[in-house]
């Protein structure tokens, strides 16, 4: 069974021109596929179609092995899968880093010794521990989006959806994030406009061209 399926996804956003017409992708368990385009193709647009956050104007999304289309299809859909906003400001909005993290598992149901369990171990993982009590919006923007990585990985998702998220490293923390990705076993959708990032992570390549995806 495909984690994820697009089938001739159509979009516009209300009185502008269609930005997706006829878009597929399929996504099985495992898979990392990078989707490229040039500015303003609509690979954003793509993303927040498969966790509902736009709906096509015609055409399916297919998650999980079950068609959503309704708002409350997709509830279960922005658990399990975790989309790295571009913006790492429209992801955190919690005073510390720590109830940032936490944020998610608590949603799930988890109590809060569980959810501070979680927060220590992703922090962990992704080597940004000293960051646990510090002011979220006082952050740097590279350590913003290690930040954030860590609050879409403390809800354990089944499938990544990462959009830029080299935005604003260095490369040392670039490294890090790559290394960290790799060893993850969730199937992932890619969006980079760097070469090497996507060939080190997710080289299957799709490209939006005029709406529609198409193997490199
Ligand atoms: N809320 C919105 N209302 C109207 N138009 C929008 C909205 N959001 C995006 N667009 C337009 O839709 C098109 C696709 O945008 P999208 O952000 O999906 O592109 P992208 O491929 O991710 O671009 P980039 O590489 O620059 O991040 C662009 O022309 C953009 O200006």
């Amino acid at each position: 069974m495909a984690l994820l399926e697009l089938r001739d996804i159509h979009f516009a956003y209300p009185g502008h021109a269609p930005v997706l017409s006829g878009a597929d992708l399929t996504l099985s368990a495992g898979q990392r596929v990078s989707v490229i385009g040039p500015n303003g193709a609509g690979k954003s647009t793509l993303m927040r179609i498969m966790v509902g956050l736009l709906r096509p104007q015609k055409g399916e999304v297919i998650a999980f092995g079950q068609p959503r289309r309704k708002e409350a299809d997709f509830y279960d859909v922005r658990c399990r899968m975790g989309l790295l906003f571009q913006d790492p400001d429209d992801q955190l909005f919690c005073p510390t880093v720590a109830e940032d993290v936490a944020f998610g598992p608590l949603n799930l149901g988890k109590s809060k010794a569980e959810a501070l369990d979680i927060v220590d171990t992703v922090l962990a993982r992704i080597g940004i521990g000293h960051l646990r009590d510090r002011v979220t919006h006082k952050l740097s923007g590279g350590e913003k989006r290690m930040v954030t990585l860590a609050t879409v990985l403390a809800m354990e998702p089944e499938v990544l959806l990462l959009d830029e998220p080299t935005n604003a490293l260095d490369k040392e923390n670039e490294i890090r994030l790559l290394e960290v990705l790799q060893s993850l076993p969730q199937a992932m959708v890619l969006i980079s406009h760097d070469p090497a990032f996507r060939q080190a992570l997710a080289p299957e390549t799709l490209v939006l061209e005029n709406g529609k995806l198409v193997r490199e």
